[in-house]
């Protein structure tokens, strides 16, 4: 019996590919694909960032950034939209929200560079090192940013008006942290009717290893699609051949 293929555009008339995932394959309309890079700033991938001074492990994001890279030749090879996402605040802090926001609270980066004065004003604030995207991953002509000031890309930000725009249907993530902003977008974009993939080894998790498997699980079972970089590399080469 031949296994179902999803199918998020059957009115597309260009070249298609089927990605092999679980549950089960998925169909790459590349005119209506988007690979979203979910915060691949200093912040979240470099050692002296936000998330290496406030305690977590940022060893495994070099291999990422790799991954990335791949992910994003092959998607621009093949024609669909990058989005890059960025995650932070004004330098002053007012798009952080005050006490009266949980993210005021909650946040890792507010809560070291209050715990330690001497760190204040240096995490996520646009205009400053720990904001900017790594610089193995700059953005090329053609590719879209767009600035996201809490955990979830669709909240607060012009995310979803930028790909409604340009017809996008499904959504390719990879980026930092996996079980965080990364979950959190393809999880409202599901409610939005996006077909999120998770690319499972193109992310990096901020936690314990069960975190990472608890993501995997939530999207495999409920939210989208899981794949990996080597899958998307070999779904996609086709469709470059035939630019
Ligand atoms: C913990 C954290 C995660 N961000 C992300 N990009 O997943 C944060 O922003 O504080």
């Amino acid at each position: 019996m031949s296994e179902t293929i999803v199918d998020p555009s059957p009115a597309r008339s260009g070249p298609s590919a089927v990605l092999r995932a679980r549950p089960e394959p998925i169909r790459l309309d590349p005119a209506s694909t988007a690979v979203i890079v979910v915060d691949m700033q200093n912040a979240y991938a470099t050692p002296g960032g936000y998330v290496d001074e406030a305690g977590f492990d940022v060893g495994p994001a070099a291999a990422v950034i790799d991954s990335i890279a791949h992910v994003l030749d092959a998607a621009r090879a093949s024609g669909m939209t990058v989005v890059f996402l960025q995650n932070g605040w004004d330098p002053d802090y007012r798009e952080a929200g005050g006490p009266l926001s949980p993210n005021w609270h909650k946040s890792n980066a507010l809560k070291t560079m209050r715990a330690r004065p001497e760190l204040a004003g240096r995490f996520l604030a646009r205009g400053g090192w720990d904001y900017e995207l790594v610089e193995a991953l700059s953005p090329k002509d053609g590719d879209l940013r767009v600035h996201k000031p809490r955990y979830s890309a669709f909240f607060n930000s012009q995310l979803d008006s930028v790909l409604r725009a340009r017809g996008i249907r499904t959504l390719v993530f990879t980026g930092i942290a996996t079980n965080v902003c990364v979950e959190s977008t393809l999880r409202d974009g599901f409610h939005l009717e996006y077909f999120g993939i998770l690319l499972e080894d193109a992310t990096h998790h901020l936690g314990p290893d069960f975190i990472m498997q608890a993501t995997v699980y939530n999207v495999e079972k409920f939210f989208g699609w899981v794949s990996t970089v080597a899958e998307f590399q070999a779904a996609t080469r086709p469709l470059a051949a035939k630019e």
